[in-house]
C-alpha cells in the first residue's frame, strides 16, 4: 500500500479538529468588516451634517460597536488560525518524517524537507490560506455593502475589480515553476553543505578548502538567486495587478460623477462614497486573493510528498530457522548483481560468504533481510518470504545513540534487567562495560567505546530479540584479528543460523567451528 501525501485542504480538514475549523469559518466573516465599517461609516458623514443630536448620537454608537465587534471577531479568527498552523504543523513536519523514515531516503533530504520545506509551507500555504479567507470574507462584505448602496454603479465598480485578477490568473503556473527551481536548488546547497562539513578531515588534510568551499558557494549563489528570481517573478506579477487595479478604481470614480452629473440611476454624494472606498476594497482583496493564490500555486510542488511505502511488515516467529533461496536473482537496471541462485542453509547453520569487492556480497544479504526484493525467484526465512522484522541484520555502521546501554538495547521497549544482563555476558560485555554496565552513558560522538564492543553491543541488541537468523555484513572489518575471533567464536557457538559476509576470515577457525564457506565469484555466482 502507498500513502499519497498531497498538502491540501482536505488534508487540513483531516488532521485539524473539525470544530476548529467550522469555528473558524464562524468567526472568518464578522472578523472582515472593518472596510464594511469604514464605508458604512464615511457614507453616513453627508447625511449626519444636517441630522440632529440624537441621531449623530445613535450613529456613533453604530459606528463604535460595528468597529468593536470587527475588531473582537478578527482576534478570535487570529488566535484560532495559530492554533490550527500549530496542529497543522505538527501532523506536516511528524508526516515528512516518518515518510523520509519509510523511504529510506538520504537524510539530508529529509531533513531539509522538514526544516526548509515545512516553514516555507507554513509560511505560504497554511499562513497564506489566513490571509486568503480574511481578503476573500472582506471582499464579499464589501461587495454587499456596494451592491446594497447603488447596484448599478456597484456592479460597474465590481466588475471593473474582478480585471485586477488577469494577471495573477495568468501567471500562476509560471510562479508555480519558480518555486519548484528554488526549492530543488535550495535542497543542493543543503546537501553540498552537508558533504563539506561532514569531510572536514579530508578536505583539511588535501588542502581542499577552496576548490570544496566553492563548491558550496555555488549551489548557495544558484539557490540565492532562484530565490530572487521566484520574488521578481511575485513583484512583476503585483506590478501588473496593480496597473490593472488602478484602472478598476478611475473609470468607476468618472462614471460616478458623470451619473452623479446628470441624475442617472439615482447615484448620490453619499453612495458613491461609499462605492468608491468600499469598492477598492474589492479590487484590493481580489487582487489579494488571486496573489495569495499564485503564491499557492509556487508551493504545489514542495506540499507534494513522496509517495511512502507501507513499512507494516510481518513480524514472523520463526520455529523453523532455515534460510532458502529459490532461483534467486538481482540486477540493477542491466546490471547483474546476482545470477539465479538455489541455496539451503540449515537451521542453526553457521555459513560465511566472501568474494572480491562488487561481486554482491552485501546485495546478497540484504536479499536474505528481506529489505531489498530480488528481480527474480523468492527468499525464504523457515517457511516464510524474508522480512526485516523476523532476522537480525547487522552492518558495519552500527547505530549507537546518546543514552545508556540499556536504552540502547532495549530501545525503549519492554526488557527486563536479567533479560539485559543475560545478552551482555553471551557477548562477553558484562565485565567491560563498568561496575553497572546496564545505566553506563554512551555518546556516539565520543567513541569511548572500542570497535569490538560497539560490534558486540549491536549483537547483543540483535540477540535480545531472540531472532533464530543472524545475518553479519563485514562486522569484523575494523577490528583487529584477536577480537575479529572472539566475536566469531562467540557467534559459531549461538543455536542461531549465522550468515556473515567477510573479506578477512581465519579458514582454521571456519574449519574449526564447522563454518560452510560459500564464494560469490566476479561473475556474479555464488559457489
Ligand atoms: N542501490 C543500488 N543501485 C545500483 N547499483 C547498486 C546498488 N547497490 C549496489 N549496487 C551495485 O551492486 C554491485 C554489488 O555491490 P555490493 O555492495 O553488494 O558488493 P560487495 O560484494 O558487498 O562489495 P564490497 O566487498 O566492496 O563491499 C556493485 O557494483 C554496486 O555498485
Amino acid at each position: 500500500m502507498v500513502i499519497d501525501m498531497k498538502i491540501n485542504l482536505q488534508w487540513l480538514w483531516r488532521h485539524v479538529p473539525r470544530f476548529e475549523l467550522v469555528l473558524l469559518a464562524l468567526f472568518a466573516f464578522p472578523g472582515s468588516f472593518e472596510q464594511v465599517a469604514n464605508g458604512w461609516t464615511f457614507g453616513q458623514i453627508p447625511a449626519m451634517v444636517a441630522a440632529q443630536a440624537r441621531e449623530r448620537w445613535r450613529f456613533v454608537l453604530i459606528a463604535v460597536g460595528l468597529y468593536v465587534g470587527t475588531y473582537v471577531f478578527s482576534f478570535g479568527f487570529q488566535f484560532l488560525m495559530q492554533d490550527v498552523i500549530r496542529r497543522a504543523n505538527i501532523a506536516l513536519k511528524s508526516t515528512m518524517l516518518r515518510g523520509s523514515f519509510a523511504s529510506g531516503e538520504d537524510q539530508n533530504v529529509g531533513l531539509n524537507r522538514m526544516t526548509g520545506d515545512a516553514v516555507k509551507i507554513q509560511d505560504q500555504y497554511f499562513n497564506v490560506i489566513a490571509a486568503i479567507i480574511t481578503a476573500a470574507c472582506t471582499a464579499i462584505a464589501c461587495a454587499w455593502l456596494v451592491f446594497t448602496s447603488n447596484w448599478q454603479l456597484g456592479l460597474i465598480k465590481i466588475a471593473f475589480s474582478f480585471l485586477a485578477m488577469l494577471p495573477m490568473a495568468f501567471g500562476a503556473k509560471f510562479m508555480a515553476r519558480l518555486g519548484q527551481r528554488w526549492s530543488s536548488a535550495n535542497a543542493q546547497t543543503v546537501s553540498a553543505a552537508k558533504d563539506w562539513l561532514a569531510g572536514r578531515v579530508d578536505v583539511i588534510q588535501y588542502r581542499a578548502q577552496d576548490t570544496f568551499f566553492s563548491r558550496v558557494f555555488g549551489a548557495l549563489k544558484v539557490s540565492e538567486k532562484r530565490q530572487q528570481q521566484q520574488s521578481n517573478g511575485q513583484l512583476l506579477m503585483w506590478t501588473i495587478s496593480a496597473l490593472f487595479a488602478v484602472i478598476s478604481f478611475f473609470v468607476p470614480l468618472v462614471l460616478g460623477f458623470w451619473f452623479l452629473q446628470h441624475g442617472l440611476f439615482a447615484v448620490t454624494a453619499s453612495n458613491l462614497i461609499v462605492i468608491m472606498m468600499t469598492g477598492d476594497s474589492i479590487s484590493y482583496n481580489v487582487r489579494a486573493v488571486v496573489q495569495y493564490w499564485s503564491q499557492i500555486a509556487g508551493t504545489r510542488e514542495l506540499r507534494q510528498l513522496p509517495e511512502v511505502p507501507d513499512l507494516r511488515v510481518a513480524s514472523t516467529d520463526l520455529q523453523d530457522s532455515s534460510v532458502a533461496l529459490n532461483q534467486v536473482a538481482l540486477s540493477f537496471g542491466d546490471q547483474t548483481i546476482l545470477r539465479p541462485t538455489t541455496l539451503r542453509l540449515a537451521g542453526g547453520s553457521k555459513s560465511l560468504i566472501s568474494g572480491p569487492s562488487g561481486s554482491g556480497k552485501s546485495s546478497l544479504l540484504s536479499l536474505l533481510s528481506g529489505w531489498r526484493q530480488p528481480t527474480a525467484g523468492q527468499v525464504q526465512v523457515g517457511a516464510q518470504p524474508a522480512t526485516p522484522t523476523s532476522v537480525t541484520y547487522i552492518t558495519q555502521q552500527p547505530w549507537l545513540f546518546h543514552g545508556t546501554v540499556r536504552d540502547n538495547l532495549t530501545l525503549g521497549q519492554d526488557f527486563t534487567d536479567a533479560q539485559l544482563q543475560s545478552v551482555l555476558a553471551d557477548v562477553g560485555l558484562d565485565d567491560e562495560l563498568g561496575a553497572d554496565p546496564l545505566t553506563r552513558m554512551v555518546d556516539p560522538q565520543q567513541n569511548e567505546l572500542s570497535g569490538g564492543q560497539l560490534q558486540r553491543l549491536m549483537i547483543a541488541r540483535g540477540l535480545l530479540r531472540k531472532r533464530p537468523v543472524l545475518l553479519l555484513d563485514e562486522i569484523t572489518a575494523g577490528l583487529d584479528d584477536a577480537n575479529a575471533a572472539s566475536i566469531r567464536d562467540l557467534l559459531y557457538h549461538l543455536p542461531n543460523t549465522v550468515v556473515e559476509v567477510a573479506h578477512h576470515y581465519d579458514p582454521q577457525q571456519l574449519a574449526a567451528c564447522h563454518v560452510q564457506h560459500l564464494q560469490l565469484t566476479a561473475d556474479h555466482t555464488l559457489a
